[in-house]
């Protein structure tokens, strides 16, 4: 079910990132650690100073780390969408949706919604041609989310983006998102969650070291994501832990 290609629950893209990508860049950990950032240049011989051009080196690696990220929400989707009840929100923003495999998630429970994707140029020219068909209509796309004016929208989803930058980034990002947001419209962060005291899960503390090792980012709390959200102007958040891999956060404005 998980190990073969062709499978609807494939974990064969992340098995192939993780030991091709991943390895590469955890062999520099005690370098990671000392200096507290990304190791690609180490491993690949390749600046990260552009993280999603270290990321996205070749095509290959391109569509390798895009068809990871589809996968998961093929297995745990369902129940991010469902954290809480999305079905006021008809206007969704996915930003960075990659391949628009939550969308779909999304689309597919909350029939009234469309969501429109923002991702590099490149990711969205092969997720219109590969991922999406023109069957699911309720679905578009849009490129840069740092570097574009972000249109105004009921909900904006941000699953799997906070982790991979820095403070000072997210912020922009987050207020960004605020000012896009219609009043009582929201923002949901999906992300692995730490314990409040850091003390585990060890799936999110391995994840934040392998943030450490590749990206910019890292894991976090709760209130980590409460205080980033509350600091960007975002009320009423509500937290959704699964005890699975993934957590949910909505904030509203
Ligand atoms: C870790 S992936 C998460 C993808 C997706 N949200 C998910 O959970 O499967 C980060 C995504 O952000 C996208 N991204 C990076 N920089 C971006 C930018 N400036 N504007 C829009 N998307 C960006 C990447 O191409 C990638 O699809």
């Amino acid at each position: 079910m998980y190990m073969v290609k062709s499978s609807p629950k494939t974990l064969y893209y992340m098995a192939m990132y993780f030991s091709k990508v991943s390895y590469m860049c955890w062999h520099f950990l005690p370098q990671a650690v000392r200096e507290g950032k990304c190791q690609y240049e180490r491993a690949f011989g390749k600046s990260s100073k552009e993280l999603f051009e270290a990321i996205y080196r070749s095509e290959e690696d391109m569509t390798n780390f895009i068809h990871f990220m589809d996968s998961t929400w093929n297995i745990c989707g369902k129940d991010i969408v469902e954290a809480f009840d999305l079905s006021e929100f008809h206007t969704v923003y996915d930003l960075g949706g990659c391949t628009g495999s939550l969308a779909k998630q999304l689309v597919s429970t909350y029939k009234e919604s469309t969501v429109t994707i923002m991702d590099l140029p490149k990711v969205v020219q092969t997720a219109k041609k590969h991922f999406v068909t023109d069957k699911e209509q309720q679905i578009h796309f849009l490129e840069d989310f740092f570097n574009d004016p972000i249109p105004e929208a009921d909900l904006f989803i941000v699953a799997r983006i906070i982790h991979d930058w820095t403070e000072e980034k997210c912020i922009k990002l987050l207020t960004k998102v605020y000012q896009s947001c219609r009043p009582g419209g929201g923002v949901l962060i999906v992300e692995l969650l730490l314990n409040e005291d850091k003390s585990g899960p060890v799936i999110s503390q391995l994840f934040s070291l392998h943030m450490l090792v590749h990206t910019e980012g890292k894991e976090r709390t709760p209130s980590e994501y409460t205080k980033l959200l509350t600091d960007t102007g975002f009320r009423d958040i509500k937290v959704k832990v699964f005890g699975k891999m993934y957590g949910a956060i909505l904030g509203r404005k």
